[in-house]
Formats: C-alpha cells, structure tokens, sequence
C-alpha cells in the first residue's frame, strides 16, 4: 500500500528546521549546516543561488525547481540560525 506523504511547504520546511535546531537530532544535515556558522551558511545560499541561475539558462524545469528548493532550503538555514523568523520577513514583502 502506498505511505500518505505531506506536501512540504515553505512554512513547514521551517518548521521542520526550527525543531531541527531544537532538538539537535543525531545525523540531521540540518544540525550540521547550523552548526557550520552564519559565513559558511552565507556561501551556500550564494552557491545555490548561481546553480538557480545557471539552471534557469541551461536547465530543465525539474532542474531549476530543485536548485530553487536547495536554495530555499539554504535561505531557512540561514534564518534559523541568525533566530529570525518568518514574520520577520514577510512583514517585509
Ligand atoms: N530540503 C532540504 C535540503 N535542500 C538541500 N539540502 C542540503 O543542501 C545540500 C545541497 O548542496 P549541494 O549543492 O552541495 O548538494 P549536491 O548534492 O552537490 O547537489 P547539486 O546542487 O550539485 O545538485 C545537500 O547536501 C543537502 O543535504 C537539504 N537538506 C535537507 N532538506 C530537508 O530539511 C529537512 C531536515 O533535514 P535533516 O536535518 O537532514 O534531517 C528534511 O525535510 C530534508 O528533506
């Protein structure tokens, strides 16, 4: 029988990351990318945002959707553990 899987949203995706920091389960990437620092974390949201623009030039839409979830991904990292929200932010939209 096939598993009920929830969609993930980008409001749950930060939730997600907000227990993830919580909680500091064992073997969590996120627990990891966390704990690497802000300036590590600033480099990955702008090497994910070059592999978004490469493949908004040269790849498939499945390609670019994904580097846009990495990238999304990266971006709540960073959030996280700056301790920002997300009303922080969208109060800003
Ligand atoms: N959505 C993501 C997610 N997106 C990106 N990443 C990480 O970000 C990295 C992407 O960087 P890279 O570009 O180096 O990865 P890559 O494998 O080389 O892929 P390409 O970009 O080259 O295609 C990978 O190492 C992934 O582990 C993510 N890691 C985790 N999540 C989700 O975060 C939640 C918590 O995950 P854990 O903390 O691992 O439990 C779960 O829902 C996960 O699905």
């Amino acid at each position: 029988m096939k598993q009920w899987c929830p969609v993930k949203t980008f409001e749950s995706l930060f939730a997600e990351l907000t227990e993830r920091a919580a909680t500091r389960p064992e073997g969590s990437g996120t627990v990891a990318a966390l704990d690497s620092g802000v300036h590590a974390q600033g480099k990955k949201v702008l090497e994910e945002a070059g592999e978004v623009w490469i493949a908004a030039e040269h790849e498939t839409d499945d390609a670019l959707a994904e580097e846009i979830s990495q990238l999304l991904y990266w971006v709540q990292v960073l959030m996280v553990g700056r301790g920002l929200t997300l009303q922080d932010v969208y109060r800003h939209l």
